[in-house]
């Protein structure tokens, strides 16, 4: 499978590094159209045999599946510069909020297969999770070779894409929600004397930790939450400063701001 890159920034260089680590492409096949050269040297440090190529037109040319891999406001140019090299082989790849399969397909004249996804940069370590819907004219096994593919660096869950827009608040965004915990939690743990190093560890093993449970003991995270609450405990007074503070509805909230 080729695979191309037009752009390859934060989002594009963690799927990058999802799909080589997960030996799903060679390095060989890969094609990478990207203008900042700290990321060309990034890349280039970690992926040697990766090939950078001079355009996102030559990209489309050597690739079969194309990830557009730039800000959501470029997405227009680089579809139309690109769209006289697709043909219905191909198949593009969005991860930008907010723009439809309908948008794309009318910007490239239905030249191409569409799949809209919302990934996330956990994907860099194989722990990503991607929603994908798909364009009407991908067949079956075209949906196969792309789920895969995805599943290289993490979870995919195929939706409706109508609700794809509220995809970076629980997952496409959602991380950062999760590092800023993580760095309070150390900064508490510095605070009462645990050396800074130990103390991202402690916080961030935690939040994997409890990840997990929620995941692969399927029970409800209240019932988890209960089981660390011991009556008159420590846990519990920590809840109830969380509820007090509005620990619940800031989440909520945030999320409200996310939607597009
Ligand atoms: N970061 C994240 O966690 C997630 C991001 N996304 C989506 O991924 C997309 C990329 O975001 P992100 O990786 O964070 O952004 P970045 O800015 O890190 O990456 C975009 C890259 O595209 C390069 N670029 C600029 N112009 C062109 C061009 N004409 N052709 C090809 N490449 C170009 C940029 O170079 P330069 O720096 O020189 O401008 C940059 O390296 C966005 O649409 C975003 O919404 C989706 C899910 C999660
Ligand atoms: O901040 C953004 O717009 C992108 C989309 C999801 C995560 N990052």
């Amino acid at each position: 499978m080729k695979i191309g890159f037009c752009g390859c920034g934060n989002m594009g260089s963690a799927i990058l590094g999802g799909l080589i680590e997960s030996k799903i492409v060679v390095e060989d096949d890969i094609f990478i159209y990207e203008p900042n050269d700290d990321n060309i040297e990034k890349i280039h440090n970690s992926y040697g045999q990766v090939n950078f190529l001079k355009s996102n037109i030559d990209v489309v040319d050597k690739s079969e599946i194309i990830f557009i891999a730039v800000k959501p406001y470029m997405y227009k140019t680089i579809l139309e510069d690109i769209k006289d090299k697709l043909n219905k082989e191909k198949i593009v790849i969005t991860i930008a909020p907010g723009i439809s399969i309908k948008e794309v397909k009318n910007i490239i004249e239905n030249k191409a297969k569409v799949v809209r996804t919302m990934p996330n940069t956990p994907a860099l370590v194989r722990m990503g999770m991607t929603a994908v819907s798909f364009d009407e004219l991908i067949e079956d096994s075209e949906k196969l070779d792309v789920i895969s593919l995805l599943e290289s660096f993490g979870e995919v869950e195929v939706i409706n894409e109508g609700l794809m827009d509220h995809i970076p608040a629980v997952s496409g965004s959602s991380p950062a929600y999760v590092y800023i915990m993580i760095e309070a939690m150390a900064d508490g743990a510095v605070k009462a004397g645990i050396p800074r190093d130990k103390a991202y560890k402690f916080a961030a093993q935690s939040v994997m930790g409890a990840a997990k449970m929620v995941i692969e003991t399927g029970k409800h995270p209240g019932e988890l939450k209960d089981a660390v609450c011991s009556p008159g405990g420590t846990t519990i007074k920590s809840v109830a400063k969380l509820e007090e503070k509005g620990f619940r509805s800031a989440i909520i909230e945030a999320m409200k701001e996310c939607y597009m």
